[in-house]
């Protein structure tokens, strides 16, 4: 038995360029069979905060699902800022960062139930140059291959997979950083530097074993070359990766400084080419629901 009545699906209808009214009046069955009242919000990429907002205030809702990808979740939690409300998480986007780390099943009924349960974490979230970050950013090489997916046609994993070749090719890696943290300055020639709040990408790639996105803390994750067998080992179970590749060092607070501009990304949304990124762990956790 639920101990609450109202649900509201917040559902991004273009998301990984994929229809969803089937997969809608699917969960909406099982939620009326449940006997819950739920609303559905459809975003439509414009004045989607202040129009969410007043739904979630006249609507009220005790659990609120996201159906889209990360950046219908970050949207969710731009509003929220707290952890009041559970958000159950329904990967529907193109990468599905986030939910790639929340082990979460891919049967719809089962997906519900975990949706509507009682199991959360309290999820870490960051302020990376003004902006909420839930999962990983990153500036360097990985940016840069966000940077020409969006530029390209072919969307999903090998849309990736395509841009890749000539992204290491016009890319002159590796950059030289200089990182501030826990008190220190450090210089670092990369060909990436990750802030990393989660484990895996969302193409599954786990580049922060030991990471916890309920610690209160982040990771700042080195990665000083490009080594095929290296990038493989992170797609095994237990990844084990040498120093030499990278460098982790775990912290609140950070500020990562490039000598030229080079691609940035947040969530995987490319936002520009930088010199200089700040990173701090932010007051405001999110509940999430998690099998
Ligand atoms: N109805 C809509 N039409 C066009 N864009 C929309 C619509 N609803 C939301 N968006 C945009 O979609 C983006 C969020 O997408 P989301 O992360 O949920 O899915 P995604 O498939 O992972 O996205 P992307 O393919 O951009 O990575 C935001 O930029 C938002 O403004």
């Amino acid at each position: 038995m639920t101990e609450f009545s109202r649900v509201l699906m917040v559902v991004n209808p273009i998301s990984g360029g994929r229809e969803k009214s089937g997969l809608l009046e699917e969960v909406k069955e099982i939620l009326e069979t449940r006997g819950l009242e739920s609303h559905t919000f459809f975003t439509s990429g414009e004045g989607d905060k202040q129009a969410l907002q007043q739904e979630i205030a006249s609507f009220d809702p005790q659990r609120i699902i996201s159906m889209g990808g990360d950046g219908t979740i970050k949207l969710i939690a731009e509003i929220l800022q707290d952890n009041s409300i559970p958000v159950g998480v329904f990967p529907a986007g193109s990468a599905n960062g986030l939910a790639e780390n929340l082990d979460l099943p891919t049967e719809v009924p089962a997906l519900v139930d975990v949706c509507l349960g009682n199991k959360f974490i309290d999820l870490d979230t960051i302020i990376i140059n003004g902006e909420l970050c839930l999962h990983i950013s990153d500036i360097g090489l990985n940016a840069a291959l966000i940077k020409n997916y969006h530029e390209g046609n072919i969307r999903g994993k090998l849309g990736y997979l395509i841009q890749s070749i000539p992204t290491l090719i016009q890319s002159d890696f590796p950059f030289q950083f200089e990182i501030e943290i826990n008190g220190k300055t450090i210089s670092r020639k990369a060909v990436l530097i990750a802030i990393a709040n989660a484990k895996k990408y969302g193409t599954g790639a786990n580049i922060n074993p030991n990471g916890r996105f309920d610690d209160g803390k982040f990771e700042i994750l080195i990665f000083k070359e490009f080594n095929i067998p290296q990038i493989l080992e992170t797609f095994k179970e237990n990844v084990e990766l040498n120093e030499d590749f990278l460098e982790i060092i775990p912290g609140v607070e950070a500020k990562i400084r490039s000598y030229k501009n080079i691609p940035f990304q947040i969530d995987g949304e490319y936002r520009g080419d930088i010199k200089e990124v700040v990173a701090r762990i932010a007051p405001v956790k999110m509940k999430i629901a998690v099998p």
